[in-house]
């Protein structure tokens, strides 16, 4: 009979227990083996690279632990971002391609990050990733990988199995906000390439604090007050530069560090407010930076009333529409205004030099960032023409935060476009207010015809 071969080539009946077993055991570790492959689970074969890197890895390491601080990088070299470029290898470099010598298979490769989102945190990094894992040029990790910071002694190995697999043509990304305070990322950024791309979102530092206070909040309740944290001495009023949520929000100190190493041209700043109130317009800045085509556009977004955000339409995976989690967008508790005014103050300094460092770069059509302008009493104090770009006014009232976008055009009479964006808009009706008595008075005088358009507002949202 046709079976009886079958049947002899699977008779073990003749072989002794243990060797059934033996056998047994040998197709579990195969077919195991084939599962695993067949995840993509197979490239953590040793290669040839991975000697390469941890031989780089060492060099980075003896950096950190014995070599030269910036400062005294700084202190000796002209320029110490050419001398540390001169330092440090480019593993993405055409010098020495092994970098991004990737295990290709069908699924693709996975490469070092072209571009990371290094900050800042509570800025909007969230919602600015998941907004470009919809293009279809863009693979992301989902999580914080934190290796520039907390993981580096795992190796550039480690950092590049964490990252998915790309095609030819897409682009690998992450976003870990803490990147941007951590004083060692900009040389281990470099010294992965060169050539990385580098994304801030900024948001203006006094908002970023209370968000930074309404987090650890969120976590440990019993958390003494914002105020009690925010000054080092509360009759004068000084600041407690030491507490975290204060000090992240000095841009211009970080970026600083950053630019030892990176020229102002691998930056893009995009506006945490503009993400909220623009997000498509703000999106098509990204893409450009990023060497996409414009696929993210306004088509992908609405705005969810109930979250007082923007939301996607279709997320990545996902056919039907969805808003950022509870943790992003969540109410702040009130602050009294006098705590927030010094805070004002204190950022103000810091406010204007970050605007200056970041005002001349190549892929911002209006300079960044627009929160020094951001009260009404500041705005008096600056010239027209300073604001003939986009300005950004955040006022509290009461207990509500809105974010009015205002533009000054071009023309001797000036178009105002109030765009944005009133965060818990449905506590409006009840308290009896109209959008025209959110606008700040001071500003309201300034600008004419601010007044003018917000009978359009009005009527629009009441
Ligand atoms: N579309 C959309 N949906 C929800 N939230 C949005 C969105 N765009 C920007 N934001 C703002 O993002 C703030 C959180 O910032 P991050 O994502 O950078 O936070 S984190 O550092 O990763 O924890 C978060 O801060 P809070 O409002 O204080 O929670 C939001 O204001």
């Amino acid at each position: 009979m046709g079976c009886s071969k079958w049947r002899a080539a699977f008779n073990f009946g003749h072989l002794k227990v243990q060797s059934k077993l033996s056998v047994f055991f040998t197709m579990i570790v195969l077919f195991t083996y084939l599962f695993y492959c067949l995840n993509g689970y197979c490239d953590s074969l040793p290669r040839p690279v991975y000697n390469q890197q941890t031989d780089l890895q060492n060099k980075i390491v003896s950096n950190d632990g014995h070599g030269a601080s910036l400062d005294q990088l700084g202190a000796h070299h002209a320029s110490p971002a050419s001398f540390v470029r001169e330092q440090l290898p480019d593993l993405s470099n055409s010098d020495a391609p092994s970098n991004n010598i990737s295990i290709a298979n069908n699924f693709g490769s996975k490469k070092f990050p072209q571009a990371v989102i290094i900050g800042v945190k509570k800025g909007g990094t969230r919602a600015l990733l998941e907004f470009l894992r919809i293009h279809p040029d863009v693979r992301a990790v989902g999580s914080e990988p934190h290796f520039f910071d907390r993981f580096y002694d795992k190796g550039l190995e480690w950092y590049r199995n964490l990252m998915p697999r790309t095609l030819e043509g897409q682009i690998t990304m992450e976003k870990t906000p803490s990147y941007f305070i951590t004083k060692e990322a900009p040389r281990r950024v470099f010294s992965m390439s060169r050539h990385t791309k580098l994304i801030v979102v900024v948001r203006d530092p006094v908002t970023r604090a209370v968000s930074d206070y309404t987090q650890t909040l969120s976590k440990s309740p019993g958390l003494p007050s914002f105020q009690n944290l925010a000054f080092r001495n509360a009759t004068t009023g000084l600041i407690d530069t030491s507490w975290s949520a204060v000090r992240i929000g000095i841009y211009a100190k970080h970026l600083e560090t950053w630019l030892r190493f990176f020229p102002l041209s691998r930056f893009l700043f995009v506006s945490g407010e503009r993400l909220v109130t623009d997000p498509a317009g703000e999106m098509g800045r990204v893409q450009d930076f990023l060497g996409l085509k414009r696929v993210v556009t306004d088509k992908h977004f609405y705005f969810n009333q109930t979250k007082g955000f923007p939301c996607l339409k279709k997320p990545e995976g996902s056919s039907r529409p969805r808003c950022l989690g509870k943790s992003k967008g969540r109410p702040h508790p009130q602050i009294p205004t006098g705590v927030l005014l010094k805070l004002r103050d204190f950022y103000r300094p810091f406010n204007l030099k970050f605007y200056q460092m970041t005002g001349k770069q190549p892929h911002t059509a209006h300079p960044l960032p627009t929160f020094p302008f951001n009260e009404p009493h500041n705005i008096s104090s600056h010239s027209r023409s300073d604001l003939s770009n986009w300005s950004l006014v955040t006022t509290l009232l009461h207990d509500l935060l809105f974010t009015v976008e205002v533009r000054i055009g071009p023309l001797a009479c000036p178009e105002v476009r109030v765009q944005s964006a009133f965060r818990h808009q449905s506590h409006l009706r009840p308290l009896g207010l109209h959008m025209q008595r959110v606008t700040p008075r001071p500003m309201r005088r300034r600008y004419e015809n601010v007044r003018k358009r917000e009978s359009l507002l009005s009527a629009r949202h009441t």
